[in-house]
């Protein structure tokens, strides 16, 4: 595998790869030229003292130095271009892989650890590379050469120095698993270390909310501390591998001064001839010992190629080589038989058959999990089908080129990521030519041009931190003009107003509409609001399509959509969007208040407060004290319960119109969740303080209420 790399050095930088072996030749060729000088230096000049050969011999060398540090020069630079070249290379392959990749590719890498392939993996690959090529190349030359060179010189001395090298490498046979095993344990913690530092940066307002800077403090400490006491013991290991050999190559030296001054005092090499011997055994030993350090290299470089090969050898889920390009839909999309699942064995979509036109405004509402964003998914071909076929004027997705599937729709998804640039660059990604007008209409359309002029720096403002200084609503409203700038004969909306605030939603959604007159609009929502403006509604549960029609038809169906929408009825919201009423009757409807005299419904429905909270807030705490009765007038919220091993899970997710904490309106016991909101929440709270006078004056009630709640609580406990 590694040669790979080097043969795709060699054919990518072939002259610069010359220049610098030719200036490494140079080298060795100076090197062994300047040892051999002096047998001419003491028994040609020195010796008959002969001033005139002592001229030729020092302008020779002088010369020969120029040369060579010429050549080194050029060598240097050569071996930088290549080094950069590869590093660059290396790194827009990987990019270009990565980008083909979808969501199986994303959960099974972390990207902080993906971006150690980027800065220690190909770093630790070019080091090897280059080190073949200067250190191992020439140093195998060297030896060669130096030996043959001894060879003629002294036969014997040259024996002892051909056998006295082997020990030179013993050290890397010994340490090399270990130096292996090493590595692999280093990246493995380097790993956990960058998933957790990723982590902190991401969730640090999560983190802040419960208070878990010390037991993440504590995680990054741990491992720091694995970290610590395996790099020690790999730089230990590298060292030894290192000096190890300079101990070999000093004793051999030791042998050969005492054989060759032996060898010399029986007049069978002249003190010229030792010297020069000497001195060229001098620049194998350095080449030797440079080949021995040139290994320590490609240990680490074996974990390294390792580590690439398993991101490089990562097949995407989409393949792009679809042959013919997608002419201009205009008829409809269809999703025949789709079955799909992100594990398998669990399927999220089953059997699922969809038409689409591609002109007006369809919503696909449906409960949480039921599939909505999924089915996105595949209409913009992030992912196939495990079997059924996602249809564009009947061209099968798969069989067509992807970037012209690309060109003719647009989306903007719920979690609305912009880039660290100007508010303008984030506008015309898309379409980078558009002119100032049109940016202004995109803008304007989606509600977002009075905020960007108000901002010091208008258009030119900074986007941070992939959008930290914006609000959520900004955020969405630039994501949407962005979409809309591209003018695209589709496009795809996933909750793409759901973080505004009433009035702005509306005034959006009715941009929307307008839109879909001459376009497509397929929007995934759970406000059935807006829903109800759409042409078709497309009602998905439990991965499958269960009633599709108008919001009219829908309702007089009374089925689940009728259901969906029942609940989210019965809240007024004020202009701004700041306080929410809920009516006596919609209170009437919880299974818990049904039966309640009207009356009491009346006066309970003035006690409930308004708590708006943002995206990533706590708003239940398990294992603390209910005292309130929640009901969400707008939003989303998780639920999630941490285990006895400190592990936490999403058991539910609650979103417009469902309700949570109940039990906590009959006693005082601990939560037995955690609620954290998704997206900026309205919520209306009841607390049992206000709500047990109630009960005092409505004590018919109470009976029914405790009888309600018992079989709630009973129902939990046995779950
Ligand atoms: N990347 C993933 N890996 C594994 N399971 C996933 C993944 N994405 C979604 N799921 C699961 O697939 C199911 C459908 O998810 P999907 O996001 O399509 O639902 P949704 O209707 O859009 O929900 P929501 O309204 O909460 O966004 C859920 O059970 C979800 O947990």
């Amino acid at each position: 595998m590694f040669w790979k790399y080097i043969i795709t050095t060699i054919r990518s930088s072939p002259l610069l790869l010359l220049v610098m072996v030719l200036g490494a030749v140079i080298d060795i060729a100076f090197r062994y030229l300047s040892s051999l000088s002096y047998k001419y230096l003491i028994d040609k000049a020195i010796v008959p003292r002969d001033g005139q050969a002592l001229a030729v011999i020092v302008g020779a060398l002088l010369v020969l130095g120029l040369i060579n540090v010429a050549a080194g020069i050029s060598g240097d630079y050569a071996k930088a271009r290549v080094g950069a070249k590869f590093l660059f290379d290396s790194r827009i392959k990987l990019f270009r892989h990565m980008q083909l990749q979808s969501h199986r590719f994303y959960e099974r890498f972390r990207i902080a650890d993906l971006l150690a392939r980027y800065s220690d993996d190909i770093p630790a690959i070019q080091s090897a590379v280059l080190q073949t090529f200067t250190g191992g190349l020439l140093s195998v030359s060297s030896v060669i050469v130096g030996l043959s060179i001894l060879f003629t010189m002294e036969w014997r001395l040259t024996l002892i120095v051909l056998f006295g090298s082997m020990l030179l490498f013993v050290p890397h046979r010994l340490l090399k698993s270990r130096s292996l095993a090493l590595g692999k344990a280093y990246f493995k913690h380097l790993e956990k270390f960058n998933g957790s530092i990723d982590e902190n940066m991401k969730a640090y307002r999560v983190i802040r909310a419960f208070d878990l800077r010390q037991s993440m403090l504590e995680k990054v400490e741990g491992n720091l501390r694995s970290m610590l006491s395996v790099g020690v013991q790999r730089s230990f290991v590298t060292s030894n591998l290192n000096r190890v050999p300079m101990v070999a190559l000093s004793i051999l030296t030791a042998v050969i001064l005492a054989y060759g001054s032996y060898l010399t005092f029986d007049g069978v090499l002249s003190i010229g001839e030792f010297m020069a011997f000497n001195s060229v055994f001098f620049t194998v030993g350095q080449s030797m010992f440079g080949l021995a350090s040139v290994l320590p290299y490609f240990l680490s470089a074996r974990t390294s190629l390792e580590r690439l090969q398993q991101v490089m050898e990562w097949e995407p889920d989409v393949s792009e080589h679809g042959g013919s390009e997608l002419p201009a839909v205009h008829s409809g999309i269809t999703l025949k038989d789709i079955s799909f699942a992100y594990v398998p064995g669990e399927p999220v979509l089953q059997q699922l058959n969809l038409d689409i036109p591609t002109l007006g405004y369809t919503s696909i509402v449906g409960s949480s999990g039921s599939g909505k964003s999924t089915v996105l998914q595949l209409l913009l071909r992030f992912s196939d089908p495990q079997s059924g076929s996602v249809l564009y004027d009947g061209y099968d997705l798969r069989e067509v080129q992807y970037s012209s599937l690309l060109q003719q729709v647009g989306v903007v998804f719920q979690d609305s990521i912009l880039f660290h640039a100007t508010i303008k660059e984030n506008l015309v990604v898309g379409k980078p030519d558009a002119t100032a007008e049109e940016i202004e209409g995109a803008a304007r359309a989606a509600g977002i041009h009075d905020t960007i002029v108000g901002f010091r720096d208008g258009y030119e403002t900074m986007i941070h931190n992939q959008g930290d200084n914006l609000s959520g609503g900004q955020r969405q409203r630039i994501a949407l003009a962005r979409a809309l700038l591209r003018n695209p004969k589709i496009l795809f909306l996933d909750e793409a107003t759901s973080a505004l605030d009433p009035e702005t939603e509306r005034s959006v959604n009715e941009t929307i509409l307008s839109l879909s007159r001459s376009r497509a609009i397929i929007s995934v929502t759970h406000r059935l609001a807006y829903a109800a403006m759409s042409d078709r509604i497309i009602v998905l549960d439990n991965g499958r399509v269960a009633e599709v029609g108008s919001h009219e038809q829908l309702i007089e169906r009374g089925g689940l959509y009728g259901q969906m929408w029942e609940k989210q009825q019965g809240f007024v919201l004020s202009k701004g969007g700041s306080n929410a009423q809920v009516q006596a009757d919609r209170l009437g409807k919880l299974p818990f208040f049904q039966g309640m005299e009207q009356d009491a419904l009346e006066q309970m429905a003035w006690l409930f407060v308004t708590e708006q909270r943002d995206a990533g807030a706590t708003v239940v705490t398990q294992g603390d004290t209910g005292d309130k009765f929640y009901l969400i007038a707008r939003g989303k919220v998780e639920v999630c319960v941490d285990t006895a091993e400190g592990k936490r899970h999403k058991v539910a997710v609650l979103e417009d119109g469902d309700h949570f904490g109940e039990i906590a309106l009959m006693q005082h016991i601990p939560r037995t969740a955690h609620v954290i909101t998704v997206t900026p929440c309205l919520l209306l709270s009841l607390s049992y303080d206000h709500f047990h006078p109630l009960l005092e004056r409505f004590p018919t009630i109470r009976e029914k209420l405790e009888g309600a709640l018992k079989t709630r609580l009973q129902g939990r406990d046995a779950s």
